[in-house]
């Protein structure tokens, strides 16, 4: 197993993985299935059209993992993919992964179902020795969240997790702590919210630059705005259901309490800072839900 603690990030096709904010991978290709090389060529395939970087006309634009069927696709995927997948059906094909890991690409290593952390970890080693050391661990199927954080920690090579099967895990993924997330075209809208949302509630960053510094804090107020329109919307609930609602119905007595107690999760600010911004959040939420029971004016 890796005795290898230190984070070790890199870069995907100039995507960072492992540092900071989860990346998210647009695309996961596999080569497995198809009948032909000239198939696998095809898919590949850079055409006319593509980029002055040489992207591949066959593939989503972003950052795109191939898994290959055989070795015959490897220089293909060498010429045009960002990784090479060793993928979780065919961790066992030590000649396949060894070819995989020789590309000279970064090589995400997928966990096989059922698969110990050890034998992850252990096949994560292999890869780093016949590669050049660019390992990145995959978690995917019915992901294992708690083996993610396992793996993270015991081996500090980055951990994507692949949710393309199931998006909704997003958010659960980013908060087990994954370096990115796997989505496909359709999970991407999810995943970039996960990485927003529940990356700023729950990933603490540490930020050097003002544009890094910036983004951070867009992050934190994505998940503030979430917040904010749950709790207008609960508040209104309170006003409809108390038999004096609204303005006139109004509790200070709850409302220091409730101070208080935020209090202890914002000491920096304290009750006097926290009391003014309840206060405009808590009429804020009383207009709303007046001008939600006003009955409507003739023109
Ligand atoms: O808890 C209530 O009684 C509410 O009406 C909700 C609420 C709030 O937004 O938290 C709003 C007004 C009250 O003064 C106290 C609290």
């Amino acid at each position: 197993m890796s005795s290898t603690l230190e984070r070790q990030a890199l870069t995907l096709g100039g995507l960072p993985v492992g540092e900071g904010r989860p990346a998210i991978i647009a695309t996961r290709v596999s080569l497995r299935g198809r009948q032909t090389h000239e198939a696998t060529s095809a898919l590949l395939r850079v055409s006319p059209a593509a980029g002055p970087d040489g992207r591949s006309a066959g593939l989503t634009p972003g950052v795109t993992l191939v898994e290959p069927a055989t070795a015959a696709d490897l220089p293909a995927i060498a010429a045009h993919a960002d990784a090479v997948v060793v993928g979780a059906a065919w961790t066992r094909d030590i000649p396949l992964v060894r070819a995989a890991a020789g590309t000279g690409l970064p090589v995400v290593v997928e966990r096989r179902p059922g698969a110990s952390l050890e034998e992850w970890l252990g096949l994560a080693d292999y890869c780093a020795v016949e590669g050049d050391g660019r390992v990145i661990l995959c978690e995917g199927g019915r992901p294992d969240l708690g083996l993610v954080r396992a793996a993270r920690t015991a081996s500090g090579r980055p951990v994507l997790v692949d949710v393309t099967g199931d998006p909704e895990l997003a958010a659960a993924a980013v908060a087990a702590g994954a370096d990115g997330l796997v989505a496909g075209p359709e999970g991407r809208a999810l995943a970039e919210e996960a990485v927003t949302v529940a990356g700023g509630l729950l990933r603490p960053e540490s930020p050097a630059t003002l544009p890094e510094c910036r983004a951070a804090i867009d992050r934190v107020d994505a998940a503030l705005a979430a917040l904010l329109e749950r709790r207008v919307e609960l508040a209104g609930t309170v006003q409809r259901i108390k038999p004096v609602g609204g303005f006139a119905g109004r509790d200070m007595d709850r409302e220091r309490a409730l101070v208080a107690r935020m209090a202890k999760r914002a000491p920096s600010l304290g009750e006097p800072g926290l009391a003014p911004i309840m206060n405009a959040v808590i009429e804020a939420g009383l207009h709303l839900a007046e001008r939600r029971t006003a009955p409507l004016t003739a023109p």
